[in-house]
C-alpha cells in the first residue's frame, strides 16, 4: 500500500513542482499519473519510491517498491541477469553475493517479462526497449508488493506495449499495487482505477474513468483530445484520438 498525504516538491527554495498531492494505492490496483513534459510526473514517482524527500507532506509505503526508472546509466558491462539480479539487493545484503534462490527469483521475473534469452547478453547492447523489459524485470525480481514505474511503456513498440500491460494487468489480479507515470491517457484508461493528472491549476486526482474526460485530457495537453469507445475482450474502454494541426491558443 503507497499513501501519499499533502505532498509538495520543489528542486528549489522559489519554485514548487507540484503541492498538495494526496491519493492512496491499494494492493490490486493501479494508479496513472499524467500531464504534459516537465509537470511533474518523474518527480512525483520518485518521491513515492523514496528516491526524493518531499518539501512537505508524508509518504508512506507498507514494504517498499520495486522502482522501474525511464532513464538509466551506462550500466558497465552488466549482463542483462546482473542487472536483474541487482533487484535481490534486499535480500543479498551488501557483503554477501546472490545465492540460488536470488538467481532463481531473477530468472523467474525475465521469464514473466519474456526477456530470459537475453539473460547472457550486455545490458548496454540491448536496445531500448529490451534494456525497458529488463528494468521491468529488475523490478519484480525486488520481490516488493509494489510496482513504482516512470513511462513503463517508452521505447517499446505496439507488441511489447501490450506485453507490458497485460504482464502489469496480471501482476495487479495477484494483488500488486501500482503507480505508474505515463504519456499515454489510454494506457491510463485500459489499466489504471486511479488517475493524478499534474496540470497549470494544480493536481488532480479521482478515478481514472471520471478523471479521463475529453474536456479534462483537452485542458491537460492543450489540443483537442477525443476519447473513442472500443471493446477489449468484451470489455468497452475508450482510446484516445487527437487531430493533428490543432493546438489551443496558450497551450505550452
Ligand atoms: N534535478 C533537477 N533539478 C532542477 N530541476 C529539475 C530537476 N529534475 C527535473 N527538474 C524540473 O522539474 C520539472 C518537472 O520535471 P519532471 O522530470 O518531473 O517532469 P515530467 O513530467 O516527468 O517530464 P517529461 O514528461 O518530460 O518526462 C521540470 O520543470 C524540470 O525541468
Amino acid at each position: 500500500m503507497l499513501e501519499l498525504d499533502g505532498v509538495g516538491f520543489g528542486y528549489s527554495r522559489q519554485a514548487w513542482v507540484f503541492r498538495d498531492v494526496t491519493f492512496r494505492v491499494l494492493p490490486g490496483t493501479a494508479t496513472a499519473v499524467l500531464g504534459p513534459n516537465g509537470s511533474g510526473k518523474t518527480t512525483l514517482v520518485r518521491c513515492a519510491a523514496g528516491l526524493l524527500e518531499p518539501a512537505e507532506g508524508t509518504v508512506r509505503r507498507a514494504d517498499g517498491a520495486g522502482y522501474v526508472p525511464q532513464a538509466h546509466g551506462s550500466a558497465f558491462g552488466y549482463s542483462a541477469l546482473d542487472m536483474v539480479l541487482m533487484g535481490r539487493a534486499r535480500q543479498v545484503g551488501i557483503f554477501r553475493t546472490p545465492g540460488a534462490a536470488d538467481r532463481a527469483a531473477a530468472l523467474d521475473a525475465m521469464e514473466k517479462v519474456g526477456v530470459e534469452g537475453l539473460r547472457n547478453r550486455r545490458f548496454p547492447t540491448l536496445s531500448g526497449g529490451e534494456q525497458q523489459l529488463v528494468l521491468i524485470a529488475r523490478a519484480i525480481a525486488t520481490g516488493c508488493p509494489m510496482l513504482v514505474l516512470d513511462e513503463p511503456a517508452t521505447g517499446l513498440d505496439l507488441k511489447n506495449q501490450v506485453r507490458v500491460l497485460s504482464l502489469l494487468r496480471g501482476l495487479m489480479a495477484d494483488g500488486m499495487a501500482m503507480l505508474l507515470s505515463t504519456h499515454h491517457p489510454d494506457h491510463a484508461l485500459s489499466l489504471a482505477d486511479s488517475a493524478v493528472l499534474l496540470g497549470r491549476g494544480g493536481a488532480k486526482t479521482g478515478p481514472a474513468e471520471e478523471l479521463l474526460t475529453d474536456a479534462a485530457l483537452t485542458a491537460l495537453y492543450g489540443v483537442p483530445v477525443r476519447t473513442l469507445p472500443y471493446s477489449d475482450g468484451g470489455t468497452t474502454r475508450r482510446t484516445v484520438v487527437v487531430p493533428f494541426g490543432e493546438v489551443l491558443p496558450g497551450a505550452s
